[in-house]
């Protein structure tokens, strides 16, 4: 269980520019000690952007970040940030097993070229169990299931022993039960005191576990609150599309629409 509290992302008007187009301006987001955060959008609004950018894969145009409390600049502890891309921008074409993928995530913990340590094998072990892929080990990962896939980065993510998790779209083109042991395993994750920011288009069965919900339109942000504060699986799409609140300001007491 994680017993740090210090808070695991700070980000202060980021804002970020690709092939010369702002695509993120001046985004707020915190994500404090064992907190579950969900950010939402339509399509292009910016959310894949914004993790990558908070984690260090792609340069701000502005803002600050801080992981644990270090200027993203001088965070070297790549190991406690684990970040789940994308299934689709992770997987195509990885000729890696199961295993080769989860060990992936303990490069963080090793000194440079260092060989694996009986502490890896059995962080690699565990994880592959938590996500219930035990016999999968030796599988290529292109044998697996999109929802087998997703489990294998969460597990690569839980080899680093990470105490912030960055995930994109986890359940996008996963099935219904394979989204509820989503759940169950996120669940048991938080209990234990690791952090979340999770990138969504739906939450389904990830809806109880959710603190605060953060939904980009165009690159701001338009709305931050419980998720109560939403109305419905595709309310952000219905709120981007029309541009209005879904619901009367001031109806439900909680949440800030902008
Ligand atoms: N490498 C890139 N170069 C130029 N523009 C990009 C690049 N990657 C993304 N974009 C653009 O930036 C905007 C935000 O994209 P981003 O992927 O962050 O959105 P998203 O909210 O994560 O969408 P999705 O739900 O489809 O993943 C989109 O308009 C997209 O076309």
């Amino acid at each position: 269980m994680s017993t740090d509290t210090t808070q695991p992302l700070k980000a202060r008007g980021v804002s970020v520019a690709l092939d010369g187009r702002p695509v993120l301006r001046q985004v707020d987001l915190d994500v404090s000690a064992g907190e579950f955060v969900a950010l939402l959008g339509a399509n292009g609004s910016g959310k894949s952007t914004f993790v990558r950018a908070a984690t260090g894969l792609i340069p701000m145009s502005g803002g600050t970040v801080e992981l644990f409390g270090t200027p993203l600049a001088h965070f070297h502890e790549r190991h406690r940030i684990g970040y789940v891309p994308q299934r689709s921008r992770a997987v195509a074409g990885v000729p890696a097993t199961v295993h080769e993928v989860v060990m992936s995530g303990r490069l963080a913990h090793r000194r440079l070229f260092g060989w694996s340590t009986k502490a890896d094998a059995a962080a690699v072990t565990a994880a592959i169990s938590r996500v219930g892929l035990p016999d999968r080990t030796r599988s290529s990962l292109s044998e697996l299931s999109g929802g087998q896939q997703q489990r294998v980065l969460i597990a690569r993510a839980l080899a680093s022993e990470a105490e912030l998790l960055v995930m994109d779209e986890p359940t996008a083109g996963v099935d219904h039960d394979n989204q509820e042991s989503l759940a169950e395993l996120l669940g048991g994750l938080v209990h234990e005191g690791t952090s979340v920011l999770l990138v969504a288009h739906e939450l389904g069965p990830l809806r109880p576990l959710i603190d605060r919900a953060i939904v980009l339109h165009a690159g701001e942000i338009a709305y931050e609150g419980p998720c109560e504060g939403l109305v419905g699986e595709d309310h952000a799409h219905v709120h981007m599309h029309t541009g209005q609140p879904p619901i009367p300001e001031g109806l439900t007491g909680e949440g800030v629409w902008r």
